[in-house]
């Protein structure tokens, strides 16, 4: 038997942390949602009791280290599952991005060997194994767009954004989310984006308002170490998104577009600052 999952990327139309928590992880409040740029998994079984992984891109681990084998390998551990299987990745979010293209590769491996082995996995069992590879796993396994509280693992759906152009653009640079959080001091944080009034924005389903409400306390950390940051975010702005962030820990910038008649020429305008730009639609 094979399958195929899709897996989205995320975008956080705001991120807040409130502090830093004893056990090393900051307490987040953000609200994230999903965008029409996904990974495709096709996931078959395999001979042998082995997991493998394969993926057309060469710059993503392989190993116990790929995020969808840890998914594999947790589901095989805690069902007692004897089969083999092979996922192969096809590779279309950018890595190390702020993106969550591990993540949802991991989500995206939970539902599909859920689905190959018969497993009917209740909903909290599967928020608990996701949230054990990735505190970003349980919004990808739930995708919409969702309140993430706690470590990012505490979920509330919420209204999605009103159908809208998401132009993305990753610098050349891998940005580590453990070293963007690591910079950050939570108790020097100038100014806190409102989870409330962005909340409110989505209900209203308000476009304009949910551009003025974005906002990430990440921002300040990355792009003080990566100016090219800064300049892709301006030149977003210049070119004329109606509202620009950074997304998660970076590096990507995404700009939100109503007008069809303006993505052609944001789009072309940020190729000549970085290679890797996409215009998406928002997954409402
Ligand atoms: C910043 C965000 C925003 O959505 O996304 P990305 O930029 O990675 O996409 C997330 O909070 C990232 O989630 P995820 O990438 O799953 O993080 P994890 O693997 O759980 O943690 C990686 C490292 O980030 C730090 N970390 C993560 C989450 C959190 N609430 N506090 C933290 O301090 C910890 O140092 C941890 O060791
Ligand atoms: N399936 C996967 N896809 C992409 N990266 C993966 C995967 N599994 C593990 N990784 C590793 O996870 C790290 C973070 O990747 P990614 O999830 O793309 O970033 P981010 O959390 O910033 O959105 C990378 O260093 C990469 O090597």
């Amino acid at each position: 038997m094979k399958l195929y999952e899709k897996a989205p990327a995320k975008i956080n139309l705001m991120l807040d942390v409130l502090h830093k928590r004893p056990d090393g992880y900051h307490e987040v409040e953000m609200i994230m949602t999903m965008v029409d740029l996904a990974d495709r998994l096709t996931i078959s079984e395999l001979a042998g009791d082995t997991i493998k992984i394969s993926s057309q891109a060469g710059y993503i681990p392989l190993d116990e280290k790929n995020l969808a084998y840890q998914a594999a390998k947790k589901v095989k551990e805690k069902y007692h599952i004897r089969h083999g299987v092979h996922i192969h990745i096809d590779k279309k979010i950018p890595v190390a991005a702020g993106l969550a293209g591990g993540s949802s590769d991991a989500a995206a491996a939970l539902r599909g060997l859920d689905r190959l082995w018969n497993l009917h996995i209740p909903h909290e069992d599967m928020m608990e194994l996701g949230a054990s590879i990735g505190s970003d796993v349980p919004f990808c396994i739930t995708g919409g767009t969702a309140l993430a509280t706690g470590r990012g693992e505490i979920l509330t759906p919420l209204q999605s954004p009103p159908d809208c152009w998401v132009i993305l653009a990753k610098p050349p640079i891998n940005v580590s989310t453990a070293n963007v959080y690591g910079r950050l001091q939570a108790d020097r944080i100038a100014h806190h984006p409102s989870a409330a009034n962005m909340r409110a924005a989505l209900e209203q389903h308000s476009f304009e308002r949910i551009c003025s409400e974005l906002g990430n306390v990440l921002e300040d950390v990355t792009l003080s170490h990566y100016p090219e940051v800064r300049q892709l975010k301006q030149a977003m702005i210049q070119l004329g998104a109606d509202g620009v962030l950074m997304s998660g820990s970076g590096p990507t910038v995404f700009g939100l577009v109503s007008k069809e008649s303006k993505v052609a020429r944001i789009y072309n305008g940020l190729r000549g600052f970085c290679h890797e730009v996409y215009a998406v639609r928002m997954l409402t």
